[in-house]
C-alpha cells in the first residue's frame, strides 16, 4: 500500500463536515469494498456499509457529537464495566466510549480491506483504579470484523466487564426477530434482573433489555436482508430497544427508536473477565449481510 493510497481511502474530518454538528474528529473510510465512519473518541464505529449492501448500523438523526459523551448509535464500546456501576456517581457503561483513543496504524491489505488499529491506555484514576490497555482492530472489507485485546497492565488483578453495543439499522423494530437465543436463560433488566427463559425467537414488542450469559456464538437478525453475527470469546449477548415510552425520555432517540435493535456482544455479569497482572484476553466479532 502506498501512503497516498491510504491517505485517499482514509480521511480525517470534523463531525461538522460530515453531519453538520462540529465537535468530534472522525475517520471516513471509502474504498471499492465499503464506506465507514469512525469517531476517534471511543474508537466508535458510526457507519458501515459494504458494497451493494444495506447500511449495517443505525446512527441517530438526533445524535450529538460532544467531547466526553458517547454518540447515540453505531458501535460504542462499553468497558471496563458494562451497565450501571454499583457506585451511582460513576457513568453507565464504563469510560472508554467517551475518552480519546489513538489510531496507531491504518493499512490497506492485499485484498483491498482496510485495517485500522486503535489503542486506549488507561492509567488508574478515580473512575477505574487499575491500569489497562485496549488494542482494537477493525477490518473493513465487504464485511466488518472487529477484534479487541484487553491487557491488565496494573500491579493487581482486576475485573473487567464490557460489550460492543451494536445498534443495527432496521426498517421497523416491531417486525424484527433475532434468532440464536431460543431456549436460553436471561436476566431481565426491565424487571430488576430477574431470571427468565426465552421461548422462540426474540421479538421487540416494547421495551426489551435482556442479558444472556453463556450465550451461543451466532445470532441472526431477521430483516429483508438478514444479518449474521459470529463471535469468538464473547460469552454474553445483551439485547435492547427502549420502546416508545423510555425512548421519549432519551433526547437523542425519541421517535427514532423504531429504527434500531441493539444486539450486543461481550463479557459481562457472570461472564466478566478477571485478569491477573500482565494478563491479556481477546475477543472477535464478525458481521455478514445477505
Ligand atoms: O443510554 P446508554 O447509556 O447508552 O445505554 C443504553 C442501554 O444499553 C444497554 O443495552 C443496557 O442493557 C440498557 O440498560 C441501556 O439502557
Amino acid at each position: 500500500m502506498t501512503e497516498a493510497a491510504s491517505r485517499e481511502a482514509i480521511q480525517r474530518v470534523d463531525s461538522g463536515e460530515q453531519y453538520g454538528k462540529p465537535g468530534l474528529p472522525l475517520y471516513v473510510v471509502e474504498t471499492p469494498l465499503c464506506r465507514a465512519v469512525i469517531a476517534e473518541q471511543g474508537a466508535q464505529l458510526l457507519e458501515f456499509q459494504g458494497k451493494g449492501k444495506e447500511p449495517l448500523l443505525w446512527l441517530s438523526p438526533r445524535a450529538g457529537f460532544e467531547r466526553g459523551k458517547a454518540v447515540r448509535g453505531g458501535i460504542p464500546l462499553c468497558l471496563p464495566w458494562f451497565g450501571i456501576h454499583p457506585d451511582k456517581d460513576k457513568p453507565k457503561h464504563g469510560l472508554v466510549r467517551s475518552r480519546p483513543w489513538s489510531l496507531d496504524s491504518a493499512e490497506i491489505l492485499a485484498d483491498g480491506e482496510v485495517q485500522l488499529v486503535f489503542t486506549y491506555r488507561h492509567d488508574a484514576d478515580a473512575l477505574f483504579d487499575s491500569d489497562f490497555l485496549c488494542r482494537y482492530t477493525m477490518t473493513l472489507g465487504e464485511t466488518l470484523g472487529l477484534e479487541l485485546e484487553l491487557q491488565n497492565t496494573g500491579a493487581d488483578s482486576a475485573k473487567f466487564s464490557w460489550a460492543w453495543h451494536t445498534y443495527f439499522a432496521v426498517e421497523d423494530v416491531a417486525s424484527v426477530h433475532v434468532l440464536g437465543l431460543e431456549g436460553q436463560g436471561y436476566l431481565d433488566n426491565t424487571r430488576g434482573l430477574t431470571r427468565a427463559r426465552l421461548e422462540g425467537a426474540l421479538a421487540f414488542p416494547g421495551e426489551v433489555d435482556r442479558v444472556f450469559e453463556s450465550a451461543p456464538d451466532r445470532q441472526r437478525i431477521q430483516l429483508p436482508s438478514p444479518i449474521t453475527t459470529a463471535s469468538e470469546g464473547c460469552d454474553t449477548v445483551i439485547t435492547w430497544n427502549p420502546g416508545a415510552e423510555l425512548a421519549a425520555t432519551l433526547p437523542d432517540v425519541g421517535d427514532h427508536y423504531r429504527g434500531f435493535v441493539c444486539v450486543e456482544h461481550g463479557n459481562a455479569f457472570a461472564d466478566s473477565w478477571n485478569l491477573a497482572p500482565g494478563e491479556s484476553r481477546s475477543a472477535k466479532l464478525a458481521f455478514s449481510q445477505e
